[in-house]
């Protein structure tokens, strides 16, 4: 993992000219085959950010370089998968994967193999034939993430892809893409709020601060690829990041008994 896959070199964007400052010259590189973790306070401009790398924003000052070619329209190398999964609910599970590969030079039954194998690799080949609306919110998560898969995109943005699960589903599902990321070696850039879904997916962090949108600072998880949360690594990365978004030690509490 060394050559630069997305270069972000000195980005800036707001939405008009007399609005705000959202991202002010951010600057970063992402490696192929990292997970880029970006943390930050609602509003710092994550999501926009991630829009830019995607090629869903134009951004106002700077470039973003997908392979030293600038980014300016969204591309099927590069997929987002949204935390609202996407998901339409009139298709089956399997015609929801189909989707994003329908307009490929495939043969029906290339379709056909690459969604199955891609549902089984999410373990959801039995449940193909269903409707989202008769999936939990984990398992309709997964549909969306094997249609992302089956896109085979080399790299996935990811927004906040498990805020809305429950803590099990959400560590199962980490599990689950962590092995999946190594097995294909894609390069994820992850937004999230959860610093511990960070600690535990990425081999970078970068926090970012708001108005304007900026990169604090860069964090390098120097922990195996199979984490423990309960570790005393994983602790020390924990508390240095609340230490830096102040959330300890901001006020002391004394008790007189
Ligand atoms: N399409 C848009 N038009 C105008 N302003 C926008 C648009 N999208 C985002 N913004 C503004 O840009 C700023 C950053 O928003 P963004 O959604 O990127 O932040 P975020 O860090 O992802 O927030 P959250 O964690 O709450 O999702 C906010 O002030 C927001 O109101």
């Amino acid at each position: 993992m060394s050559s630069v896959m997305i270069d972000i070199r000195n980005v800036s964007k707001s939405y008009s000219e007399q609005g705000p400052t959202v991202l002010q010259d951010i600057s970063f590189d992402i490696k192929k085959g990292e997970v880029i973790a970006i943390l930050g306070k609602s509003g710092c401009g994550k999501s926009t950010l991630l829009n830019c790398i995607g090629g869903f924003e134009a951004v106002n000052n700077g470039q973003i370089l997908l392979d030293e070619v600038s980014i300016r329209k969204p591309s099927k190398r590069c997929i987002m998968l949204m935390q609202n999964y996407g998901l339409l609910p009139w298709r089956s599970v399997r015609k929801n994967v189909e989707l994003g590969i329908e307009n490929i030079s495939l043969s029906k039954q290339e379709i056909s193999e690459r969604t199955l194998h891609y549902l089984r690799m999410v373990g959801l080949e039995d449940r193909a034939n269903a409707l989202p609306s008769e999936l939990s919110g984990g398992m309709q998560q997964r549909v969306a993430i094997a249609r992302a898969l089956a896109m085979q995109p080399e790299v996935i943005l990811m927004d906040e892809p498990f805020g809305a699960l429950d803590t099990f589903t959400r560590y199962y599902l980490q599990d689950e893409l962590m092995q999946i990321q190594r097995r294909e070696k894609m390069t994820i850039v992850l937004v999230t709020h959860d610093i511990d879904e960070a600690i535990y997916l990425a081999d970078r962090i970068l926090i970012m601060k708001p108005n304007p949108g900026e990169i604090h600072k860069e964090i390098v998880l120097r922990l195996p690829k199979e984490r423990n949360r309960a570790d005393a690594d994983f602790q020390h990365y924990r508390e240095l990041i609340f230490n830096e978004f102040q959330f300890t030690h901001e006020t002391t509490i004394e008790f007189n008994i």
